[in-house]
């Protein structure tokens, strides 16, 4: 990667507005809801944001324009320097291989009926790369790099606990060196004592394969917790951005001191912790 690539942005943002048609009002006059207002972001190689808010207030909706899924009604989407508003199917492809997505139930993310070798595989099959023997040594070096033992390739989800099946989703949503993580609400469907050991785990391989993240969660303690720069959104606008110490000591915006406000206090970071 050149010293260019790395210091522009993977993908921005540009006042976007994403509006979805409704049939609540109608046959013939059909409602609009604006899912995204005027979203603007920047993510840089290797930086964490965490995207907080209510639900409802259009944290996925902005990530699924983010990871290509989504498009915008409004705005533009640059991806590494490129205009993608409008992305082929060539580069919904690309930004597909490049920014990978783990979803917050893995029961639905993962395929019951798929051993755990052959979903780790089959993104690479679907892109064509790699050899059947490089496809066993990436399998066998992912389900490794997620803290599980290389047995588990031969089991079902269905055989496996929730937060290991979460290993496996986040091992596959690696399996093609992607860039960017966009982690949904990863924690949010798993039992409270395993949270914080998936949330090592994604600030851990962060570190270690210096990726990008954007995090998304309602809740600002675990957000503040996994985040460099915090964004808070509200009825589909931010309402409020800044380093994750600012955001979380020194909120300005009466919603964010809201959220903190009703934030359980599962983890209490200090203010050096931030620091
Ligand atoms: N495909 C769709 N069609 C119509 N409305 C949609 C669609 N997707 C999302 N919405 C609406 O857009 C708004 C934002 O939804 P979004 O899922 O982005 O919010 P969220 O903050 O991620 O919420 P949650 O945490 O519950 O997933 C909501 O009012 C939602 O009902």
């Amino acid at each position: 990667m050149s010293n260019e690539t790395q210091t522009s942005p993977i993908i921005e943002l540009q006042d976007i507005k994403v509006i979805f048609k409704t049939r609540t009002g109608g046959l013939f006059h059909p409602n609009k809801v604006t899912a995204v207002n005027g979203v603007s972001l920047t993510l840089m190689p290797g930086q964490t944001i965490g995207l907080v808010g209510e639900s409802g207030c259009g944290k996925s909706t902005t990530a699924n324009v983010l990871c290509g899924l989504q498009l915008a009604t409004e705005g533009k989407v640059i991806f590494k320097e490129h205009d993608v508003t409008k992305r082929t199917a060539k580069e919904r492809m690309e930004i597909g291989r490049v920014v990978s997505v783990v979803f917050q139930d893995p029961a639905t993310a993962l395929n019951a009926r798929m051993k755990v070798v052959d979903q780790l595989i089959d993104p690479l099959v679907v892109h064509s790369l790699g050899s059947k023997q490089e496809h066993m040594e990436r399998a066998m070096e992912l389900i490794r790099m997620v803290g599980l033992p290389t047995s588990a390739l031969d089991a079902l989800p269905g055989q496996l606990s929730g937060g290991q099946r979460q290993r496996v989703a986040i091992a596959r949503a690696l399996s093609l060196k992607p860039d960017v993580i966009i982690a949904d609400e990863p924690t949010s469907a798993l039992d409270v004592s395993v949270r914080a050991q998936i949330l090592n785990l994604l600030t851990d391989l962060k570190k270690e394969l210096g990726l990008a993240m954007i995090f998304i969660s309602h809740d600002i303690q675990t957000v503040r917790y996994v985040s460099d720069e915090i964004v808070v959104m509200n009825g589909g606008e931010i309402v409020e951005r800044g380093s994750a110490k600012d955001v979380f000591f020194n909120p300005q915006h009466p919603y964010t001191k809201k959220l903190l406000a009703a934030a359980p206090s599962l983890l209490h970071p200090t203010e050096e912790e931030c620091a």
